[in-house]
């Protein structure tokens, strides 16, 4: 599904990632290990096409994304990708089911359609009596479901996750990463999670380990 081909970026004088080679299969479930400043969120951007590599290439279907126009990349990373951040970034004057929906209507989804998927996420999240709430009104845990719900509302091929869990307490962090695996089952959905917390590094299926800009066998 995703492939990376020797990818490098340097800020300034530091060579940041050092020729990284990574394929991801559908449905799988990938945590990206490592110590503070190995490079582990530049890979992630880079793979999510949140930022470019200096060199090398990333992939999707065999399709590279370096040739398209910013407003293509914008397009294919609302349809195609979905991200989950250690802060949530809800937008605090909507509700749960609105932010939810949002992605949906900038693709252009039809509004009834979008409501109903998004009603349905939420209720595959334990959250349907939480919908009308603002994030404000709901618990931490809850509000970092609400952005799963919301990457999950445009069905995007692949989730990147960055520090999921690292804002939550153990019982919620535990719970949110159950979910991960439930989605797998129920969606076949696929995950890249850069992650410091042990016990999801050890659920994956394959722990990729970085340390200084390079994967480590
Ligand atoms: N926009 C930027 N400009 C300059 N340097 C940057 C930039 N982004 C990251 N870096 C540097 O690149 C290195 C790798 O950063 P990165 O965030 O990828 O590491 P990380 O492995 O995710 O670390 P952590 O676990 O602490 O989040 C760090 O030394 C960081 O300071």
């Amino acid at each position: 599904m995703l492939q990376a081909v020797n990818i490098r970026k340097r800020y300034g004088s530091l060579e940041v990632l050092k020729g990284i080679d990574l394929t991801i299969e559908k449905s799988e479930i990938v945590s990206i290990v490592g110590s503070s400043g190995a490079g582990k969120s530049t890979l992630l951007h880079i793979l999510g096409t949140l930022d470019t590599p200096d060199t090398g290439e990333v992939l999707f279907d065999g399709e590279s994304v370096s040739t398209l126009k910013r407003s293509e990349l914008a397009k294919f990373r609302n349809r195609h990708i979905g991200f989950v951040f250690q802060f949530h970034n809800l937008l605090p004057e909507f509700t749960a089911l609105e932010n939810v929906c949002l992605p949906a209507y900038l693709a252009g989804r039809s509004e009834k359609e979008t409501r109903v998927r998004a009603r349905e996420l939420l209720g595959m999240l334990n959250l349907e009596r939480r919908a009308d709430h603002k994030p404000s009104e709901m618990s931490g845990g809850e509000q970092q479901r609400v952005s799963v719900a919301r990457a999950l509302i445009n069905s995007p091929e692949i989730i990147f996750a960055d520090e999921p869990s690292g804002n939550l307490d153990s019982k919620n962090a535990a719970e949110l990463h159950q979910i991960f695996f439930l989605l797998r089952k129920e969606l076949g959905q696929t995950f890249v999670i850069v992650t410091h917390n042990d016990q999801l590094a050890a659920m994956a299926d394959r722990t990729i380990t970085m340390r200084d800009g390079h994967i480590l066998e």
